[in-house]
């Protein structure tokens, strides 16, 4: 982490574009800003205009934003694989963690067997030097779990009065996977009576039960989600850091990456982690996806008996190959009688509300959810988000908020309705908050990620001309987040540079409101070449990887050797698939 003014190279900064729009020729008119808006072309203030950066092959251009240093990864066997991390494991860079926490030698239990190497100094030799900046533990006056392996071991306990282990924490983290649970569900030992007798009840299950028994209808504890800012399921770019940074930001209600519910049932630590919830999500939900209503039920009755959720929303819109062709996300838009049985026996078991994420329909111009909202109220759904684009459709045209206001309007009264999609300012959402009167509220996906003070600008209704230095801050809040989720130690700052990448693969898109012609920006404009106010703010505006990367390192210092990235969602493309 760094402190102060972020410095960067100005003698040698020349950001690069990935897409850069052409520039009219020199001696032509130049359109005016109403002529490039007409076009969906951002209209940045002639002065900040640039020609498109030329770029060499080496910056990434052409090379799917990766950057120069790519190494093409041999394929080894699963034995192979399997040796060389048992050898890896005990060599000098993997410390046993208990040793490193307490610097101790004899810290560990297991003595000899352990599996990691206990060998201090050679750690210590061949460890890099302290990254600037202060332990995040520390900063918040925790002890460093990381311990002698933190980035920033030499300012541990520097100045800071630690509170004692006792002390209740202000800042952590639940939902975690017990360890013996985990071994229950990989040995499939894990008994779900309440969804089974729920799945009995609708006649899902095999076993034939008594005809005059009725589907328990559970009372749920409401989530009023009226006019609250509610950031969008986001995966990869949704984690725990960046929705910590959002709530900072104004966000109300925040929801996991979607989790699979057979990954979950079967006990997989990573499909698990993004149940995980930070102390400042304060309205929380989980967001899973199934493609039956016996594995659906399962998963959330797990869920309610594990973790502390306020509501488990179900993925109904999910676009993605994967998802569909097992039956799951938008292609359960096809098939209402699953569909109808997933929410019934989702709500049937818990008492924790329901709510559905779904799509207009899974066919462009074959809109279905009108006909649906009714039912969805009736299965047990207490809300649903409708994300105004069908399947086919993806990021392609703008989201159809009339439909999604038709839908809203004809929702029972008892059924709350969110509409999603492009929102990107204040404006965009007081429009649709104005718009229809039966919509509970919004939800903000891209928006977020782009400009994640979008909630502030909703919040205090204007639009911010944020500086450079204060979006630097908030990198750096994530940053700070991002090594007290993922760890301080090498792994930790490699895994929160990772997806700080992916996050900067978004950012890019924001044209700061002092640089356009017409305010606010739209979603859907494609941005021409620009110089920022500043070199900083000119740098944040480049979609090169390779800058990304610079942006990293004032933040997290030198990547390491033979390092490369290719963002998982290209969001410089307008028309693309996502989640939801
Ligand atoms: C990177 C990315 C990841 C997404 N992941 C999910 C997800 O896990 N679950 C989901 O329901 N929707 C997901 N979506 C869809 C968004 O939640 C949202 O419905 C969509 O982006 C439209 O809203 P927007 O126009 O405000 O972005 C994702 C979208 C993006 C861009």
């Amino acid at each position: 982490m760094n402190g102060g003014e972020p410095p960067v190279d100005t003698a040698t900064f020349e950001p690069s574009s990935e897409n850069p729009i052409s520039l009219p020729e020199p001696q032509a008119a130049p359109p005016n800003p109403e002529e490039l808006v007409a076009k969906a072309i951002a209209p940045v203030k002639a002065e900040f205009l640039r020609p498109p950066p030329s770029r060499s092959r080496s910056d990434g251009a052409g090379e799917k934003n990766s950057v120069s240093s790519n190494v093409v990864k041999e394929k080894k066997s699963k034995r192979q694989l399997k040796r060389e991390r048992q050898q890896e494991q005990k060599s000098a860079t993997h410390i046993c963690s208990e040793v490193a926490k307490l610097g101790k030698v004899d810290a560990c239990r297991y003595g000899g067997k352990c599996r990691f190497s206990h060998d201090l100094d050679a750690y210590l030799a061949q460890k890099p030097a302290d990254l600037e900046g202060t332990c995040p533990f520390n900063i918040v006056k925790e002890l460093c779990p990381y311990g002698l392996t933190c980035r920033f071991a030499s300012t541990h306990s520097e100045g800071v009065s630690l509170e004692d282990e006792n002390t209740p924490k202000k800042n952590f983290e639940i939902n975690g996977l017990n360890k013996d649970l985990q071994r229950l569900l990989w040995k499939n030992k894990v008994s779900f009576p309440k969804s089974s007798a729920q799945l009995k009840l609708l006649g899902l299950s095999v076993i034939k039960v008594d005809s005059n028994l009725k589907p328990h209808a559970r009372e749920k504890k409401l989530i009023d989600f009226r006019r609250k800012l509610y950031l969008a399921p986001l995966t990869t770019v949704g984690n725990l850091p960046f929705r910590r940074v959002c709530r900072a930001l104004g966000a109300d209600i925040t929801c996991g990456e979607m989790a699979m519910c057979t990954n979950l049932l079967q006990g997989q630590a990573s499909e698990w982690a993004l149940l995980r919830r930070h102390s400042s999500e304060e309205i929380f939900g989980v967001q899973i996806c199934g493609s039956y209503p016996d594995t659906v039920a399962r998963t959330v009755e797990l869920i309610d008996r594990e973790c502390a959720v306020d509501f488990i929303d179900i993925n109904m819109g999910c676009p993605i190959d994967i998802v569909v062709n097992k039956g799951a996300g938008s292609s359960l838009l096809t098939k209402p009688m699953r569909m109808k049985g997933i929410i019934q026996a989702a709500s049937g078991t818990v008492d924790k509300p329901i709510t559905v994420k779904v799509r207009t329909g899974y066919f462009e111009g074959r809109n279905r959810i009108d006909s649906l909202i009714s039912d969805i109220k009736a299965w047990g759904g207490t809300a649903v988000t409708i994300h105004g684009r069908s399947r086919q459709q993806r990021y392609s045209k703008l989201a159809d908020w009339d439909y999604i206001n038709l839908c809203a309007n004809k929702a029972p009264d008892n059924l709350q309705v969110l509409g999603n999609g492009d929102i990107f300012s204040y404006h965009d959402w007081n429009m649709h908050i104005s718009d229809c009167s039966k919509l509970s509220s919004c939800m903000v996906g891209r928006g977020a990620l782009i400009k994640p003070w979008i909630f502030t600008e909703i919040k205090e209704q204007r639009d911010w001309d944020i500086s450079s230095t204060e979006r630097f801050d908030i990198l750096k809040d994530f940053v700070r987040f991002g090594l007290q989720h993922w760890g301080s130690d090498n792994k930790g700052v490699e895994t929160t540079r990772h997806f700080m990448l992916e996050w900067l693969s978004y950012t890019c898109r924001y044209i700061p409101v002092g640089l356009l012609d017409v305010i606010p920006q739209r979603i859907n404009w494609r941005l021409p070449s620009y110089y920022g106010r500043n070199d900083l703010e000119t740098l944040m505006a480049s979609d090169s990887a390779a800058d990304w990367i610079r942006i990293s390192e004032m933040l997290l210092g030198k990547v390491p050797e033979g390092f490369s990235f290719a963002p998982k969602h290209k969001s410089n493309a307008y028309d693309r698939a996502e989640n939801g």
